[in-house]
């Protein structure tokens, strides 16, 4: 088992679920105890898609007395106040009390779900992370940022709530579907370009390594990109300066992602695109920076343009960001390899020409 420890995060890696008590012990600076001597009841969320792969494996590793499961359907529609209120009923019911223990085990529905319940309960009762989708292990499961939808608008209502630990068991990728894969690879992508452009290269590279999920590729990655965002968020945990860099590629894509119905990763990649565009008419990078964005998108198979809504409703979507203030859109833009930074001078005309690019013909 490897950690990647700091102020804010700790983080567990390995190929089984077999060592999460000892993180646990780890954690509570506690020896051998069992989970049920450390909490007096654990609430396990999940959802359809990870009942079926992982779960099981999970659960029979806990070896606890008072577990309880709840299961969410699977997909992005589960991030709502209605299911928030019924799995903070259901922990009631299961009689959790401040001494509980709320394990998330799935993808970034499940995580942002379940941390904010946690975070709500009894005015916060400790919880865990255990991502088994690419995009939960290399982004969402680290830093804290917990929540619900309204409506369209993304992630809107939430809290900063801090895992007591993320657990990645980096096996749990072999089941996954390749769309799934697909959507956390650009987050993967994301990383290189905002933060560590040499990892773009590995990337290329080693692109067949990683298509194929060999154990040592994905190990990489993840671990790679769990070690800037642990980074990241230590800095700046409640996204005052750096950790908006988090959000390159997600102004624009937020505002196609519940347009067009399209998963996350699908949505960042457009929205990267999107910001890509918007530097190269700036001249804040030249068309060589921009070709590789679009070959490791092209090599990862990430979209980077969507049809269907109109260019005033994207716009009208991204004008609700949280990082937007004084009526103006803040965004990420590459500005060099590797790097971005925020501008908020960009007048809605030119913001909706850029939407314009990225719609299919
Ligand atoms: O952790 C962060 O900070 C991020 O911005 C990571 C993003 O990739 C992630 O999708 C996040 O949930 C978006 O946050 P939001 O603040 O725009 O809702």
């Amino acid at each position: 088992m490897e950690k990647i420890e700091n102020k804010v995060c700790s983080i567990f890696l390995d190929e089984n679920y077999r060592s999460f008590t000892k993180a646990l012990n780890q954690v509570n600076s506690t020896t051998d105890k069992n989970i049920n001597e450390i909490y007096d009841r654990v609430l396990v969320i999940s959802d359809e898609n990870v009942y079926k792969t992982q779960l099981h494996k999970f659960i029979d590793s806990l070896n606890a007395k008072f577990v309880s499961e709840y299961i969410v359907p699977a997909g992005e529609e589960s991030k709502c106040i209605d299911t928030f209120q019924k799995v903070l009923e259901h922990a009631l019911k299961a009689g959790l009390t401040r001494k509980s223990l709320i394990i998330a085990v799935g993808g970034g529905v499940v995580g942002d779900l379940s941390g904010y319940v946690a975070a709500s309960y009894m005015r916060g009762i400790d919880f865990v992370q255990v991502p088994t989708t690419l995009l939960a292990q290399v982004d969402s499961s680290i830093g804290g940022k917990t929540g619900i939808n309204l409506g369209t608008y993304k992630n809107v209502v939430g809290a900063f709530y801090q895992p007591k630990f993320t657990f990645i068991n980096v096996s749990a990728l072999r089941t996954l579907p390749d769309s799934e894969f697909r959507n956390g690879m650009s987050e993967v992508v994301k990383y290189g370009f905002i933060y560590d452009y040499e990892f773009i290269d590995y990337l290329l590279e080693n692109s067949d390594d990683i298509l194929d999920k060999r154990d040592s590729a994905l190990r990489y990655i993840v671990k790679k990109c769990a070690e800037i965002k642990a980074h990241v968020v230590e800095v700046d945990e409640k996204e005052g300066g750096l950790r908006k860099i988090l959000n390159f590629g997600h102004t624009f894509g937020h505002g196609v992602e519940k347009l067009c119905h399209i998963a996350h990763g699908e949505a960042v990649s457009i929205g990267m695109n999107m910001a890509f565009k918007l530097s190269l008419k700036r001249n804040l990078i030249n068309e060589e920076y921009y070709n590789k964005f679009l070959q490791v998108c092209e090599k990862f198979n990430l979209p980077t343009e969507f049809e269907g809504p109109e260019e005033h409703e994207v716009l009208s979507i991204m004008k609700t960001d949280k990082k937007n203030s004084f009526s103006k859109v803040n965004m990420m833009l590459p500005v060099e390899h590797g790097k971005v930074d925020l501008f908020n001078d960009v007048d809605d005309e030119t913001i909706l020409e850029i939407i314009k690019e990225c719609k299919y013909a």
